[in-house]
């Protein structure tokens, strides 16, 4: 525990090692005056021999947080006279960091806000730097769905990921399953796109040997398999409306019946949705149950889209760079990474990758520059087919779709998964 000399409130300073956590007690006036022992075991110690203030210490900056444009803690429970609770990027000897603070205002016998006390817990589901975490962002539209994940996660309730596709909501749902605590049991993916009534039933509750034809043995359902853990079901604005009922009653109930059973089983999961679509323009149009929604939609997240956070866009471009070729030898030029913010990301970021992918491919060299990016980006155009047509183009494609093939080598379906388009049009672009 480390207390500043001057001040002389060693009281509240040995309160702080009560908490498991790192914990500093600061005045209204943003100084420092104590921290516990896990806060020097994270952060080191603070040279308190001149007045240590939050702002400098957790941020480098020189003035309070809301005046360099972050939502300050302090500020808010200075004004709320509550606990208050907010996500921030700081500084720490591990380099930048997610962090969850929670400040709690300590009040004098006159009811005046004297102190908080500080909690800062570790967000590891995210980070703000190229590293081996799935999910990497800096933006404030990043940081509120971190702070979303972070809040909802140790909770039981249902989560709504909404988003464009490619924005990574299988990967938000795995933040959260994994920041929850049933991250020691399974979670189970049900993509619910393109499901036929038997084969949704089969999946998701399973089937007794014989209970249809094909059905050879016994097969367990997805439903079981989550039990102790999460339920993850992916575009469930495609599961058709006659289903839709089943899952009601799976999801009131916790009870279901396997296919050809006659026994009631019970399964404990909770439950994680995305969809694309708008579900209660969906309910308005009498395509989705109401009562569905509701049990699915307690708590809502909204994935951002790349568009609405462009300012991630460097970070994701290194840190995809380096997951698609672990020899880290590729690098990326700043006026590519201008060009590629200057895109408009329909498919978010799996497009982003998809780009990288066959920068690599094309680039003669590790240096990925302007012109392969522009070429990249001008082969998604083509074959969106809104770009001028110009035979200059066609030729670039033939030789970037040869090129391709021949990187790997000879298989078409992979080359085409790298071009993101399908093989059929692969076969119909090379003839
Ligand atoms: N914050 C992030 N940082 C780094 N990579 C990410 C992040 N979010 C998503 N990705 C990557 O983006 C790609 C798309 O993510 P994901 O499959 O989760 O998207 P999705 O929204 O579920 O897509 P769809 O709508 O098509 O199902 C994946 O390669 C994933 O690893």
């Amino acid at each position: 525990m480390q207390i500043s000399q001057k001040q002389g409130n060693e009281d509240f300073a040995m309160m702080l090692n009560a908490y498991d956590c790192p914990a500093i007690l600061v005045t209204p006036q943003y100084q420092i005056l104590a921290s516990n022992q896990h806060y020097l075991e994270s952060y080191g110690k603070i040279d308190t021999s001149k007045p240590a203030y939050c702002f400098k210490v957790s941020h480098n900056n020189d003035c309070p947080c809301e005046q360099a444009g972050e939502p300050c803690p302090l500020s808010a429970a200075y004004a709320s006279g509550k606990k208050e609770r907010v996500l921030h990027i700081h500084h720490s000897p591990r380099g930048k960091e997610h962090i969850d603070i929670e400040i709690l205002p300590i009040l004098n016998d006159k009811r005046e806000i004297t102190f908080f006390v500080e909690l800062l817990k570790s967000v590891t589901l995210a980070n703000p730097k190229i590293g081996n975490n799935e999910m990497v962002g800096t933006s404030p539209a990043f940081n509120q769905l971190v702070e979303n994940i972070t809040r909802v996660a140790p909770t039981e309730a249902s989560v709504l990921l909404v988003g464009e596709t490619g924005t990574g909501k299988e990967v938000a749902a795995s933040a959260v399953h994994l920041a929850s605590n049933r991250k020691d049991h399974p979670m189970v993916i049900l993509e619910c796109s393109g499901l036929t009534e038997t084969l949704f039933e089969s999946e998701l509750f399973g089937h007794i040997k014989g209970a249809f034809t094909g059905a050879l043995y016994n097969k367990q359902g997805l439903v079981e398999v989550a039990h102790g853990g999460t339920l993850f079901l992916d575009e469930i604005g495609d599961v058709p409306y006659e289903l839709q009922i089943k899952l009601l009653r799976l999801i009131e109930t916790g009870t279901y019946r396997p296919v050809g059973g006659k026994e009631t089983r019970r399964s404990d999961f909770r439950l994680i949705c995305a969809t694309h679509q708008d579900i209660l323009a969906m309910v308005e149009r009498g395509e989705f149950r109401r009562d569905l929604y509701y049990r699915i939609n307690v708590f809502p997240i909204h994935i951002p889209s790349l568009k609405e956070r462009k300012q991630d866009i460097a970070l994701l471009t290194r840190t995809l760079l380096q997951r698609i070729d672990q020899s880290g030898q590729y690098s990326v030029t700043d006026c590519a990474i201008n060009l590629l913010k200057k895109h408009d990301f329909m498919g978010n970021i799996r497009e982003l990758r998809n780009i990288l992918s066959r920068a690599l491919v094309l680039s003669n060299t590790p240096i990925i520059d302007r012109h392969v990016i522009k070429t990249c980006l001008e082969i998604d155009r083509k074959t969106r087919g809104d770009s001028g047509t110009t035979t200059d183009l066609k030729k670039n494609e033939l030789n970037y779709l040869k090129h391709l093939i021949d990187s790997v080598d000879g298989d078409k379906d992979k080359a085409a998964a790298l071009a993101g388009i399908s093989t059929r049009s692969l076969y119909r672009k090379i003839q």
